[in-house]
């Protein structure tokens, strides 16, 4: 089952040579030494070309929400470099960072990350509104009619199913036109159809916009709605696919567990919560550890 309606450009996401990327990722290494030496990435190089739908899957611990960190500019590498389009990010400082985040990059979380006591419209608005830009109200009619938010504009959060809630936070996310959505386990909360739902609509707006989406997942299910998926495995890239379905996306991933398992688990790799979404000092919706 996928939702490739659009023909992607068929480019190994590793090289760096890409023209129209979107994000690239150069030689890039995390470490963390906190508790011992964590080498959470370790070379990863990475282009994804605009207008792609790039799914990220590996075990547990094999570096997926930190890659998808150090890509959003919500980390930094500690050597290596991240572009976004033409910038820069992993040379930016804080500040600026945190600004190019709120005006290029979206965010979509598992746990939605909606403010509670706002309606629908305002939590979609909020982020226009924080960096002081026009609402552009035709493009945002046009978002709410896609994602079938309509009717519900008036509704709090808490009126409303995940799966609502969901599309709420992707229409939020689409509404600065952002260069790229970053996704961490954008269903992880939903049920089986609910999730399928959103993820033909995260499909869509990538066939019909022309957006680029990063999405983590475990679910081969969910990354077979993207074009190409890269498997992590201790902090490099394992495997690249490109237009895989479910059955061969789960074929890798079980060829992966049988290596994993002869090569021993590493019991040091612990799962860090998915980017869990927070208000920034700029009141920018942002992921933090
Ligand atoms: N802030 C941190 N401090 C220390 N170690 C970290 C930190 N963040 C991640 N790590 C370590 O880096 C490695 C990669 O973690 P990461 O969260 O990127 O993996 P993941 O593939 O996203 O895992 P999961 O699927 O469980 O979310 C793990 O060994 C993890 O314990």
């Amino acid at each position: 089952m996928s939702t490739q309606t659009q023909a992607p450009v068929r480019r190994d996401p590793r090289s760096a040579d890409a023209r129209d990327v979107a994000v690239r990722l150069e030689d890039v290494s995390r470490v963390f030494r906190r508790g011992g030496e964590v080498k959470a990435l370790d070379g990863v190089s990475l282009s994804v070309p605009r207008g792609s739908f790039l799914a990220v899957m590996g075990r547990s611990g094999s570096g997926k929400s930190t890659l998808l960190q150090i890509a959003a500019g919500l980390d930094v590498p500690t050597s290596g470099s991240v572009w976004i389009g033409d910038t820069e990010v992993s040379s930016l400082r804080e500040t600026p960072r945190t600004r190019f985040r709120r005006d290029r990059v979206g965010f979509v979380f598992q746990g939605y990350n909606l403010l509670p006591s706002l309606t629908v419209e305002e939590n979609i608005t909020l982020p226009l509104r924080l960096a002081g830009t026009a609402v552009d109200r035709a493009w945002v009619g046009t978002l709410v009619e896609q994602t079938g938010l309509a009717d519900l504009l008036h509704r709090l959060p808490g009126e409303l199913s995940g799966g609502q809630q969901q599309r709420v936070a992707i229409t939020r996310a689409l509404g600065p036109r952002p260069d790229v959505v970053f996704a961490d386990e954008p269903t992880g909360a939903l049920d089986l159809a609910t999730g399928q739902r959103v993820l033909a609509l995260l499909g869509e707006l990538v066939a019909e916009h022309g957006q680029t989406v990063v999405m983590v997942t475990h679910d081969p299910g969910a990354a077979a709605f993207a074009h190409d998926t890269v498997v992590m495995a201790d902090g490099r890239i394992r495997e690249v696919l490109l237009s895989p379905d479910a059955e061969s996306l789960a074929a890798v991933l079980g060829e992966q567990s049988v290596l994993d398992a002869q090569g021993g688990p590493d019991a040091g790799a612990q799962g860090v919560p998915d980017g869990e979404g927070v208000l920034d000092a700029q009141g920018v919706l942002g992921g933090q550890r």
